[in-house]
């Protein structure tokens, strides 16, 4: 079956069909990828774009904390820095969301209210995936119920590396249905993909099944994001925007931490998807501790100085 043969509602009738789809897909140029991602990431940018850049990448935050050791109180803490980043300069964006446990939703909800600030939530019995389907909705609506604007679920990564990709289709879209008016973010966990062709496939099974916006990582699993597997995410949305009219939004998450890295990744959708997606609506950077070093580079291009991490409250 050729993909510009294939008409795109038959896809998901069959593991089969699916199959025949995704490996249809053209093969990843492994060495021509990591090239292309290294080259990208050498670019440099000055003063003004710099700065623009800088405000672009706070404002595209998902300020995430995911630990078992979560609190109520660390959570207002981190919503509060999501609303006010720089509480000295009123000037700093706020960031797009933050990104919490379901059982913690209701107290973001609560602390960001009124403010723009979306608040995500990894269901779906993040970070493994690992529980029935009946557990994942439930997960789900129960964390839209409780303020969850985005859902953040991860797929199921046994199903796909055993070629059972309609399984994999049928919880997102099951999923989706249960999220209703919140956006969906489809964690590939490309760490455990294997291969770059599977993340080619996995970000297309994704959308074909109704994702909103396609997720690199848990932060759970090393490698998390990269500059190569988000370029292979960030071609993926392009042809798909290209075949059906739709835009999928982007998120790489896990490990990234500078202002250097940030702007990195913005390089690569400029010149990738293209500036559609530079929006954060359209792109998203999920860290737990990134904020301090763009608020640090932030403060650098504006004063001439750092004021060293101790100065902003911790990420
Ligand atoms: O979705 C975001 C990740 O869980 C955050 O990972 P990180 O702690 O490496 O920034």
């Amino acid at each position: 079956m050729s993909i510009l043969t294939t008409s795109l509602a038959e896809v998901a009738s069959s593991d089969a069909t699916l199959r025949a789809f995704l490996h249809g897909l053209p093969g990843v140029d492994r060495v021509g990828a990591d090239q292309r991602a290294a080259v990208l990431g050498t670019r440099s940018i000055k003063t003004t774009a710099k700065a623009q850049a800088i405000d672009l990448a706070i404002s595209m935050v998902d300020l995430t904390t995911l630990e078992g050791a979560d609190t109520p109180g660390k959570v207002r803490a981190m919503c509060a820095k999501a609303v006010h980043p720089d509480p000295s300069d009123p000037s700093a964006p706020r960031v797009a969301a933050v990104c919490v446990y379901p059982d913690l939703v209701a107290e973001a909800a609560a602390a960001v209210a009124g403010t723009g600030v979306k608040v995500a939530s990894v269901a779906t019995a993040f970070p493994s995936g690992r529980t029935s389907l009946e557990v994942k909705v439930a997960d789900t609506a129960l964390a839209v119920a409780a303020g969850a604007d985005e859902i953040d679920m991860v797929i199921d990564r046994g199903a796909f590396l055993s070629g059972r990709y309609l399984k994999v289709y049928e919880e997102i879209a099951a999923v989706k249905a249960a999220a209703g008016e919140a956006h969906l973010k489809v964690i590939l966990e490309t760490g455990e993909l294997a291969t770059y062709d599977n993340v080619r496939r996995a970000s297309w099974l994704a959308m074909l099944a109704g994702a909103d916006f396609i997720k690199t990582s848990t932060g759970k699993v090393s490698p998390a994001a990269t500059l190569p597997v988000t370029l292979i995410m960030l071609e993926a949305v392009r042809d798909f925007r290209a075949r059906t009219g739709r835009m999928v939004g982007v998120k790489p998450a896990g490990g990234i931490r500078t202002a250097k890295d940030a702007i990195k990744y913005l390089v690569l959708v400029n010149e990738t998807a293209g500036e559609d997606w530079l929006d954060p609506a359209w792109f998203r950077l999920g860290a737990s501790s990134l904020l301090n070093d763009l608020l640090m580079q932030r403060q650098k291009l504006a004063t001439g100085r750092y004021a060293g991490p101790d100065y902003f409250t911790l990420d």
